[in-house]
């Protein structure tokens, strides 16, 4: 197999060297899902903003009756008003209750709310069955985001609920980082696109489709270039497009290791740092800059599991620091493997497995690890990580990648770990 140029951890921050956040843009809030906020949000207004109700129920001074307890009185008040949400009570009235709606503001001088269900009306007073306690049932001003508090951190991915909050707060407009653009390009005078004939010797272009799909499901706006053929200058010839700088980073497949016609490899020697990683499969992989506006590459090997494997080791992180974010990469949880596996001397494997249920998450790897193998590719739950060297048995504790996250697991295998 020869030497190996970089373990997987220096290529990984080779990769993440030639990548930056994004310029930061003005948007509305609702546009802003999936991107990463490029500033701290302070709450202009307190969360919530008033003391209120958190029950339908009668607002009372909890002082008052518990001196009505002390004296043995039955626990009866006058009700003074009623205080719809999103009205504006006066004070609360000496020795009585008002009547409030979830959400509205409790009448000043009232400190808790007694729930519908727990008092008895009788024409327009109100009886309870136990003094409250002061507060309760009362939703505090500021108790969730005090006024001026920063509500949202700079880095923080813009979420639903970071959505929810935003509006909450009255921001119409946030600021991020622009969602990053990223050319797919397929190299191979092999390849034929989906949906022609194939003459004889060709293979469709799958790679392309698939880095497309796995990167537009990463929060990527994906621009697809034409197949590039296998003759010098071909590559060069399709990123002169490119050089301006319109997209954030060109990730190509194919035509980086010994052939005679690696047109990747020969376009981008002095622009792109070609190497041998040490891992399977992936094992060539490249790295650089091209063009005036020195736009980031990311090669691929052309093998389609190599590339989707690499596409989650290399382009996923380089994808989070392109997006602002805070570099995670592939999820990663905790396995253990239910038959044994063999090492690779010098390489880190990375096994397309099936997972089971329970935590840790019990993973199978799949019998054929051929590099060419779509078919168990798209079968693959999780990929298991067997570090260089070492044999492993059956029950031995393994790092596991979920390329798909946990969720899809849960809709493979219904109630796994359902909650
Ligand atoms: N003598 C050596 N041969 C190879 C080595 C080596 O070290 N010495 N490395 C092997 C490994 S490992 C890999 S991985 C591949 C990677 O090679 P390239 O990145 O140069 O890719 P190609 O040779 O152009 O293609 C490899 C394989 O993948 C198919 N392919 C390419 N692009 C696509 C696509 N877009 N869709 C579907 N399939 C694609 C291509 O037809 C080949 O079958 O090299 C090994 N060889
Ligand atoms: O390293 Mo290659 O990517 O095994 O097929």
């Amino acid at each position: 197999m020869g030497t190996t140029d970089r373990t997987v951890a220096e290529h990984r921050a080779a990769v993440l060297d030639v990548v930056r956040p994004t310029a930061v843009v003005d948007v509305p809030t609702e546009a802003a899902l999936g991107l990463v906020l490029a500033e701290p949000v302070h709450a202009e207004v307190a969360l919530p903003g008033f003391d209120a109700a958190a029950m339908d129920g009668y607002a009372v001074r909890a002082a008052e009756v518990a001196a009505l307890a002390e004296v043995g009185t039955v626990l009866e008040l006058p009700v003074r008003g009623d205080v719809p949400a999103g009205t504006w009570p006066g004070p609360l009235r000496a020795r009585a209750a008002s009547r409030v709606m979830t959400g509205a503001p409790v009448p000043s001088g009232a400190d808790a709310v007694v729930p519908v269900e727990e008092v008895e009306v009788d024409g327009d007073r109100v009886r309870l069955r136990r003094p409250p306690l002061a507060g309760d049932h009362v939703r505090r001003a500021g108790e969730d985001v005090p006024l001026g508090a920063t509500a949202l951190e700079r880095g923080v991915t813009v979420t639903a609920p970071v959505v929810g909050l935003l509006a909450a707060l009255g921001r119409d407009r946030v600021r991020v980082h622009r969602r990053p653009r990223v050319l797919v390009l397929s190299t191979g005078a092999e390849l034929v696109p989906a949906g022609l004939p194939l003459r004889p010797g060709a293979v469709h272009d799958a790679n392309g489709p698939m880095l497309a799909a796995e990167l537009t499901r990463l929060g990527a706006a994906v621009e697809r270039a034409p197949l590039v053929g296998d003759r010098p200058g071909d590559l060069l010839a399709a990123l002169a497009g490119v050089a301006d700088g319109t997209v954030d980073l060109v990730v190509t497949s194919a035509g980086i290791s010994a052939g005679a016609f690696d047109v990747v490899k020969q376009d981008l020697a002095g622009q792109a740092d070609l190497v041998r990683v040490a891992m399977q499969p992936g094992m060539p992989q490249g790295v650089g800059r091209v063009g005036p506006a020195q736009v980031p590459v990311i090669t691929l090997p052309g093998n389609p599991v190599s590339a989707w494997v690499s596409a989650q080791v290399f382009v996923r992180p380089a994808l989070d620091r392109l997006a602002g974010r805070r570099v995670v990469g592939c999820p990663v949880v905790p396995g253990v493997l239910t038959g044994a596996v063999a090492a690779r001397p010098g390489r880190q494997r990375y096994l397309r497995a099936v997972a089971g249920t329970g935590w840790p998450l019990p993973v199978t790897p799949l019998g054929c690890q051929g590099s060419h193998l779509l078919g168990t590719l798209a079968r693959t739950d999780a990929l298991v990580v067997v570090p260089p060297d070492q044999d492993l048995p059956a029950g031995s504790a393994v790092q596991v990648l979920l390329p798909h996250g946990y969720a899809d697991l849960e809709a493979e295998h219904p109630g796994r770990g359902a909650a």
